[in-house]
């Protein structure tokens, strides 16, 4: 979407091999809660934050909002022993951050410090559906395969641009790519108004528009998207002693998802090469367990970098005109 807002001279199609409901994508409880890469510098993980909150935060504050799936939510983040960092780098991009009051923590009886602050979500698949109905408004064309090899796309496309999530392990052999599988159930809990996050990122609890996300686990290099029953009834039991009252929660749904991890996001341009043919390609996979906190300001690079293989294309063919 962000190529072909950038770039309306473009002809842009979207091949995948999986389409929403059955992405990561669908799985994620979508809040934005940066997630830091260790192999990119904090400034610019900084700014794909504030970039991607902008963005949303516009959406959330106009007629699409309910459509989109995207509202502010308010909430806690509590830790049971002080924090080394008790400023995280997002703190000045969320709305409102400050520490907790004592009154606030009586809250939590097991925790000691905590964090409030207002933050986005966006609801999953409705957010991914809207997206889609826009870039079908602009004219992109969208088609179900699976692309084994990027050189399939060589005849048909003058760039190519990777957004294969865990899926680039395999199709481009990616072994710095690596699955944290993670499990969250969705409930019916319409009372729960407020996010509450355990600092260690494993419990969570996230109120969207329709149900709310519980979670998690993070299992690092497991593949399997079977949900487990013994899971199920401890993120459940861990959620409960954060917030008692989802003893009442109804209609639980078990979802599982793999994380696209890796040191850094990849996001550069490559030009592969054979018999003397390129073919331009945009990386722009690896984003983790912060794929919706950056989405946007990623996408916006990822369009830069397209422009750039654009720009380099039409050197070259006039170049070999002259
Ligand atoms: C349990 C869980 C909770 C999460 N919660 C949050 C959260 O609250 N906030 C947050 O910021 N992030 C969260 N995340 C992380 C987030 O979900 C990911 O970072 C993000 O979804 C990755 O998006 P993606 O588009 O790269 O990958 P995907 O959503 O997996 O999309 C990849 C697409 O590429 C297609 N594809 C792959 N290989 C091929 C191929 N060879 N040919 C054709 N198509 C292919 C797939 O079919 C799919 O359509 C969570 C993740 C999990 C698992
Ligand atoms: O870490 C969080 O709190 C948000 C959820 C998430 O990003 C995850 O489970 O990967």
């Amino acid at each position: 979407l962000c190529i072909a807002e950038t770039c309306p001279s473009c002809s842009v199609t979207v091949l995948s091999e999986q389409s929403s409901p059955n992405t990561t994508s669908d799985v994620a409880a979508g809040m934005l809660i940066p997630h830091t890469y260790p192999g990119t510098p904090i400034h610019v993980q900084k700014q794909w934050f504030k970039e991607t909150f902008a963005y949303l935060f516009a959406i959330s504050n106009s007629a699409e909002a309910s459509e989109a799936g995207i509202h502010l939510v308010s909430g806690w983040q509590v830790f049971k022993n002080t924090p080394k960092e008790e400023l995280p780098f997002w703190s000045d991009v969320v709305l409102g951050f400050r520490p907790m009051s004592k009154a606030e923590l009586q809250k939590f009886p097991q925790h000691r410090f905590g964090q409030a602050f207002t933050t986005l979500k966006c609801d999953c698949p409705p957010y991914l559906l809207w997206l889609e109905k826009r870039l079908k408004a602009t004219g992109v064309q969208m088609y179900t395969r699976k692309v084994a090899d990027l050189w399939e796309l060589h005849s048909e496309y003058n760039v190519v641009v990777n957004c294969a999530g865990i899926g680039a392990r395999q199709l481009v052999g990616d072994e710095k790519l690596f699955p944290i599988r993670g499990q969250v159930l969705k409930v019916h809990a319409p009372w729960v108004k407020n996010f509450i996050r355990d600092g260690d990122g494993l419990t969570y609890i996230y109120p969207g528009i329709h149900r709310v996300t519980l979670g998690g686990t993070r299992e690092k290099e497991s593949w399997s998207l079977s949900p487990d029953a013994g899971t199920t009834k401890d993120i459940f039991d861990r959620c409960c002693a954060l917030e008692p009252s989802l003893r009442g929660a109804r209609d639980i749904e078990v979802k599982v998802g793999l994380r696209p991890s890796r040191q850094c996001v990849r996001l550069q341009r490559e030009v592969l090469s054979q018999g003397g043919v390129q073919l331009p390609v945009v990386h722009n996979y690896g984003h983790g367990a912060g794929g919706f906190s950056v989405h946007r300001g990623t996408a916006k690079e990822a369009a830069r970098l397209v422009g750039e293989c654009i720009a380099a294309l039409q050197g070259s063919s006039s170049r070999a005109k002259l």
